[in-house]
This record gives C-alpha cells, sequence and structure tokens, in this order.
C-alpha cells in the first residue's frame, strides 16, 4: 500500500492520502486527496475556515496529521522530512520581517541561516522587482512590497514547490496584478509548482491551472481550471420571451429537450451558442414572434459559491 502510494506520487508534486486533522478532538480537516501536478499552478480554494491554512501547516510538517499521508516531490513527508523540506519554499499569511533593517539584509539575515550566499540575494532580489529598492527600509514599504519581499525569502533556496497561504489578501490591484506577474514568471522560467490558497476564485482565475475547492475540511472539486469552467458553462441557460410558450415548448421540445416557464420566460438548458441560433431560428420559422431572448451563464466565482453552498446543504 505504502509502495503504491510512492510510486504514483513521483508524479505529483504534493500529493495527500486521506488526511485528516482534528484540533482539540474536533475534526478539521477530513480524509483530504490531494494531487498537485509537477509544474502546475494549483489554486487552493475555499471560503473562510474551510481548512486551508490548516491544510498549508501540514503539508509543511508544521501540524502533525491525524491520519493520512502527506508525499512531497515523491518522497513520504514523515520519512524524509528534513531533505524535502529544503525544496519546498514557503509563505504563509503575512511574511515576519525586520521593519528597521533594509530589504538587502532581511534577505542577508535568513540567507546566513540557510547558507545562501550574495550571489543568490541579489538574482532573487532581481526576480521580485525589488533591487532598485533593495537598500530603503522594510518600514517604508508597500504592503505589496513586503510581500514580495517575503517571497524573495522563500525562493533563496530555488524551491522546486512553492506553498503560499493567500499570497495576494490584502494586496491592491496593482500588487495582484505584479504577485501574479511574478508567479507565472518563477513558473514559466524555472517550473516551480505552485500551491496558493485563496478565498476569492476571481484573484487567482487568471494564474492558475488546476483547482481544488475545500469546503468544511472536505475538497468537493479537484481538476484543470477548464473542468470548472465546463462545469458553469454546463449551467447555462437560454431565456426567451414569446407570444406563446406552451407552444414554443412543443416545438422545442424535440431538437432541445426540456424547458421550463418562469417568470414570464421559457428557460432553456442549453451547450453552445449555436444552439441559441438554432433555437431561434426554429421559432421563427414556425411563426412565433421571439420578443427577448437572454442568456444566462455563471461566472466561475458564482460556480465557485454554488458549489461551496451545494456541498454545506448536503453536509
Ligand atoms: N489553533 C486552533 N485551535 C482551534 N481551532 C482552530 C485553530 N486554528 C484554526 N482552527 C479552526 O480550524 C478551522 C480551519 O481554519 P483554517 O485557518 O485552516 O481555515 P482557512 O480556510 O485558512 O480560513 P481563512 O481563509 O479564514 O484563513 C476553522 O474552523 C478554525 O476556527
Amino acid at each position: 500500500m505504502q509502495e503504491t502510494f510512492i510510486k504514483t506520487a513521483k508524479e505529483q508534486a504534493i500529493e495527500t492520502k486521506n488526511l485528516s486533522f482534528n484540533y482539540k478532538g474536533i475534526p478539521i480537516i477530513k480524509g483530504l486527496d490531494l494531487k498537485v501536478e509537477r509544474g502546475s499552478i494549483y489554486g487552493f480554494l475555499g471560503p473562510n475556515g474551510a481548512g486551508k491554512t490548516t491544510t498549508i501547516r501540514l503539508l509543511l510538517g508544521l501540524l502533525s496529521p491525524k491520519e493520512g499521508k502527506i508525499s512531497l516531490l515523491g518522497s513520504s513527508l514523515n520519512i524524509n522530512r528534513g531533505t524535502i523540506l529544503k525544496k519546498v519554499g514557503a509563505l504563509i499569511e503575512t511574511p515576519s520581517l525586520y521593519d528597521h533593517l533594509s530589504g538587502y539584509d532581511n534577505l542577508c539575515v535568513v540567507g546566513k541561516y540557510r547558507n545562501v550566499g550574495n550571489n543568490q540575494i541579489q538574482e532573487v532580489l532581481n526576480l521580485v522587482k525589488l533591487y532598485d529598492s533593495r537598500e530603503k527600509l522594510v518600514s517604508q514599504y508597500s504592503l505589496g512590497m513586503k510581500q514580495r519581499l517575503g517571497l524573495a525569502m522563500a525562493l533563496l533556496d530555488k524551491p522546486d514547490v512553492l506553498i503560499l497561504d493567500e499570497p495576494v489578501n490584502g494586496l491592491d490591484p496593482m500588487g495582484i496584478v505584479e504577485t501574479r506577474q511574478l508567479l507565472f514568471e518563477l513558473n514559466e522560467k524555472y517550473g516551480t509548482t505552485i500551491f496558493l490558497s485563496s478565498h476569492l476564485l476571481t484573484e487567482i482565475e487568471k494564474l492558475v491551472t488546476h483547482v481544488g475547492i475545500i469546503n468544511e475540511g472536505r475538497l468537493i472539486f479537484q481538476g484543470p481550471i477548464a473542468e470548472l469552467d465546463k462545469f458553469s458553462k454546463n449551467a447555462a441557460v437560454v431565456k426567451i420571451g414569446t407570444t406563446d410558450h406552451i407552444r414554443a415548448q412543443k416545438i422545442l421540445q424535440d431538437s432541445f429537450g426540456l424547458s421550463k416557464v418562469s417568470e414570464g420566460s421559457l428557460i432553456f438548458p442549453f451547450k453552445n451558442l449555436e444552439q441559441v441560433n438554432q433555437i431561434t431560428i426554429k421559432l421563427v420559422a414556425a411563426g412565433l414572434p421571439v420578443y427577448h431572448i437572454e442568456v444566462q451563464q455563471d461566472s466561475l466565482e458564482k460556480t465557485f459559491i454554488k458549489l461551496t453552498q451545494k456541498a454545506n446543504e448536503l453536509i
């Protein structure tokens, strides 16, 4: 059993099996099976209190699971903890920085105990675009600059995997764009696998390749972002206003399936816009005037909210 886990985990940067954790006997993380492919940018999404930070603390060995297994870069965290964590950079919530020191000196402090030389410090300063502000005191840095300095610290060891807890939380739109660009660059240039949490899909949907949605400690969706998009498209409907909804329903039933009448409109689920075109053509050809036509499709964010609400109803 152990062997199978490790064998499949080779393909994954992060893998958990049945990961569970309690705080004072209360289940917080419930049987989490995460699969984060190497080279992916994985958005770990969930409402406040869903268990994102707890999961991240478990992945970094800062908490011990009640049950289950964690594998990072194909090795069990239990067995090879020291070696594996050297290849993992992390930033949990706001970074701890010395305000009275410059950005450069902050990196030197961390670099010293991690045995990282000056060249690498200069490289990460360039990477996070803080080179020109390296001599400024951190107390004079904006929140976005502090966040990038925190990222620079996480990057000092050139990690293969970067684990970030809410990295854009509290940043202004410009800060969000800058962080996003930086993460893209890291992923593109160095193939760094990035696992980042957020409670807002809109903040990260342009960045991530994969999504895992956690609610009340349970994973309720995991897959490529395109699959979530497909999921939201499946919920798309077209609302049609005609003079005779009953006749319209009969005309359309054979080709397009069942519809319902609600708030004075005929409502059809549809798969693509060509279908909407065909529906209109069919109605007009049958002599039924179409007064109103409206396509309604959930945004990804709405799909995310609906998914978490639905999961709550099932619990
Ligand atoms: N030290 C603790 N002792 C007891 N319960 C805790 C502790 N830390 C977190 N919890 C509880 O565990 C649950 C998950 O918390 P966690 O911080 O992991 O959620 P989260 O998804 O990161 O939320 P947020 O987005 O608000 O940070 C919450 O119900 C929280 O109240």
